[in-house]
């Protein structure tokens, strides 16, 4: 059973068509990238998986479930989780801080600690715990806030641009990091304009244009693909 199925998905703002009849699936245990031009309506379809938006028609199936019509934290609580472009940390408060909020729903005492140690030291921010996040690099930002969207361990991780503004290493770095979830059983589902990390990453990419699945390949299919390069390779970060 596919862990995620979209079937003929349609949101429109007023007159603008931006999702436009999407079907897409994601196998469990899959790393999935979506790419295509500005606009091209990748972030509102995050937007409909979660439950920010809700279709015009269409379906949401997880796990085997319609979800299309649940709210958020239904989705969330069935193994749902997002990072969104701009990082939402809580800048006065501590690295430590931030993820004890992401976990305190479901942990306490000596376990709520072991799960911050768990989280510090796959981020790689266990020197940067009493950090005030405000202070972090942005690189750093980016990966307290992945690691407070894996707190709760979810089954399907939607991440939009996580590398946006990084260096090539701290790209890479970030690769990897969702390379170990992948390995531990979790699906991935990332949107991202760098062709590299697409290339270190991807099972699988869906290419959206004008609010319609385009494309769908491996990397190097969707490389080949001529009609890629016309609509969007040419501006992407190859
Ligand atoms: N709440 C909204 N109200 C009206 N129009 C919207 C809304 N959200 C998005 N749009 C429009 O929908 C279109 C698709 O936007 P979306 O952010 O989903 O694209 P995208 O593929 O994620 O682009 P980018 O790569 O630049 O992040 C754009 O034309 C955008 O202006």
């Amino acid at each position: 059973m596919s862990l995620l199925e979209l079937r003929e998905l349609n949101k429109h703002f007023g007159g603008l068509h931006v999702t436009n009849g999407v079907n897409l699936t994601l196998n469990p245990g899959e790393i999935h990238c979506l790419i295509g031009p500005n606009g091209a309506g990748k972030s509102t379809l995050f937007r409909l998986i979660l439950g920010e938006h809700h279709p015009g028609s269409g379906d949401i199936l997880f796990a085997g479930e319609n979800i299309t019509t649940l709210k958020s934290f239904a989705r969330i609580h069935r193994g749902l989780s997002v990072k969104f472009q701009v990082p939402g940390v809580f800048k006065g408060l501590s690295v430590r801080q931030n993820l004890e909020i992401a976990l305190q729903s479901r942990h306490r005492g000596v376990e709520l600690e072991a799960e911050i140690g768990r989280l510090l030291d796959f981020l790689g921010l266990e020197s940067e715990q009493a950090q005030t996040a405000g202070n972090l690099s942005h690189g750093q930002k980016q990966w307290l806030e992945i690691g407070m969207a894996i707190s709760l361990k979810p089954r399907l991780l939607l991440l939009d641009e996580p590398t946006a503004g990084m260096s090539p290493e701290e790209t890479h770095m970030t690769g990897e990091m969702v390379q170990r979830l992948n390995a531990d059983g979790m699906t991935v589902l990332a949107i991202e304009h760098d062709m590299a990390f697409v290339r270190q990453v991807a099972q699988r990419v869906t290419v959206l244009h004008l609010g319609q699945v385009f494309a769908q390949g491996s990397i190097d299919e969707i490389v080949a693909d001529e009609r890629v390069a016309a609509i969007y390779l040419g501006q992407a970060h190859a």
